[in-house]
């Protein structure tokens, strides 16, 4: 099931030139500009749209570019294991795809792609509560891979308890609760478009599937009333730490809190007792403008919750090395985000296949570079001390 480093390079060679289709290109960081030239300029931008300047994700890159791998020689790596464990189960690789809402404006399979590609990869997959399929029909094509849902912890507690309950029945084996998005961030480039996918009915699928949600609806509503009610009950800006311990009543699957960046959440989720792991992130920079860097925040938050509780990150992981330097600065895995759109969009679920098998070969290489047999043998000792601070990133485009 895993694809080595050398499956794949041989896949690639004896296709020939033109490499394994013709739009997809094994530098997971063109993907974007691959991407661009096929998909609409609304659902381009969607995808790439950050909060603001858009200073957060060129930070998330320069965060990972700023580490410097040392590696080690000699050391015997000529097998390596990418496996570990997680919650319990056990991982091809310590890679899981991000959640991300509304696949469907990408590719017209949408997240069935995104499952499709789980299933060849053995990469499990984490759906948002915002998908354009609902959770039970992404389920049908996942096959027996561990796959999580990510919630929206929607304004009403019958809604929430019904699509935890859902998720729980149609084999999602963890939650990941996301809590640093109470209400949308100001995203320039979907307002010049004046684009939600959401407002055209795009990503609402596990609503519109759910009993309770459309109890509140009258019998046959038309889509304008459907997409109303969304509004009004999909984001709860209300939530705080106290709700949290609800959640755990009404569900015995896994909590993971997804967007924790300061140490004091992270040790209050704890405390608490609300969290099974929690994913340092800021959203790929789609919230917050001027937020930190997520990998700048992850030593902090690791320190702060000693080493048994599964700390995961994203926000800017584009390659194999940024795998590896995640996991050295003390991530258990990492999510992976926008290069799974890019494949998405570009070739569904053969392009979703392709980007994740170049990631996993690419920290499969730089698994045997740096001297390390497994995912274990990463430790701190991999990277260079910190050097002088880099210059501030250019701006998108410069
Ligand atoms: C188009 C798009 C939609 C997203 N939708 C969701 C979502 O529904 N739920 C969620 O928790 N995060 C969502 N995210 C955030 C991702 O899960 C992840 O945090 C982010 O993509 C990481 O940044 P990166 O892709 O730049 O590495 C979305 C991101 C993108 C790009
Ligand atoms: O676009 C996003 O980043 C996102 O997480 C989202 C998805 C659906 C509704 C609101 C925000």
């Amino acid at each position: 099931m895993q694809a080595t480093s050398a499956d794949l390079v041989r896949e690639i060679y004896l296709a020939g030139t033109g490499g394994p289709a013709p739009r997809l290109t094994t530098d997971l960081t063109a993907l974007e500009e691959r991407a661009r030239t096929i998909m609409t300029p609304t659902a381009f931008a969607y995808v790439t749209g950050d909060a603001g300047t858009g200073v957060t994700s060129r930070l998330n890159r320069q965060a990972f570019e700023r580490q410097r791998l040392v590696p080690r020689m000699l050391r015997g790596a000529a097998h390596r294991d990418l496996t570990v464990s997680l919650l319990g189960r056990r991982l091809t690789a310590p890679v899981l795809m991000a959640p991300a809402a509304a696949q469907c404006v990408l590719h017209h399979e949408g997240e069935l792609a995104w499952a499709g590609a789980a299933a060849d990869t053995g990469v499990p997959f984490i759906l948002s509560t915002a998908a354009s399929h609902s959770m039970e029909e992404v389920a049908g094509v996942a096959g027996g891979q561990p796959r999580w849902f990510q919630l929206y912890w929607p304004s009403d507690r019958e809604l929430a308890a019904s699509l935890v309950r859902r998720a729980e029945r149609s084999g999602y084996s963890a939650l990941v609760l996301t809590v640093d998005a109470p209400t949308f961030g100001y995203r320039p480039t979907d307002l010049d478009h004046g684009y939600l996918p959401f407002l055209h009915g795009a990503g609402i699928a596990n609503f519109t599937s759910d009993p309770v949600f459309m109890a509140a609806l009258p019998e046959d509503p038309d889509q304008r009333a459907v997409i109303a009610h969304w509004t009004r009950v999909f984001a709860n800006p209300t939530l705080d730490w106290d709700d949290l311990p609800w959640l755990r009543k009404v569900t015995s699957l896994p909590v993971l809190l997804k967007g924790i960046l300061h140490p004091d959440d992270a040790r209050r989720a704890l405390e608490l007792g609300v969290a099974d792991g929690l994913i340092v992130s800021n959203h790929g920079g789609r919230q917050l403008d001027g937020t930190v860097a997520a990998l700048d925040a992850l030593p902090a938050v690791r320190a702060a919750v000693g080493d048994d509780i599964p700390v995961l990150l994203d926000s800017g992981v584009r390659t194999g090395s940024d795998v590896l330097k995640a996991l050295a600065l003390g991530a258990d895995a990492v999510l992976y985000g926008r290069p799974c759109l890019y494949g998405l969009a570009l070739g569904g679920r053969r392009g979703v296949a392709h980007v994740l098998r170049c990631l996993l070969a690419e920290l499969d290489l730089a698994l045997a570079l740096t001297g390390c047999r497994s995912v274990a043998d990463i430790t701190p000792a991999l990277l260079a001390p910190p050097g002088p601070p880099a210059p501030p990133p250019p701006p998108r485009g410069a």
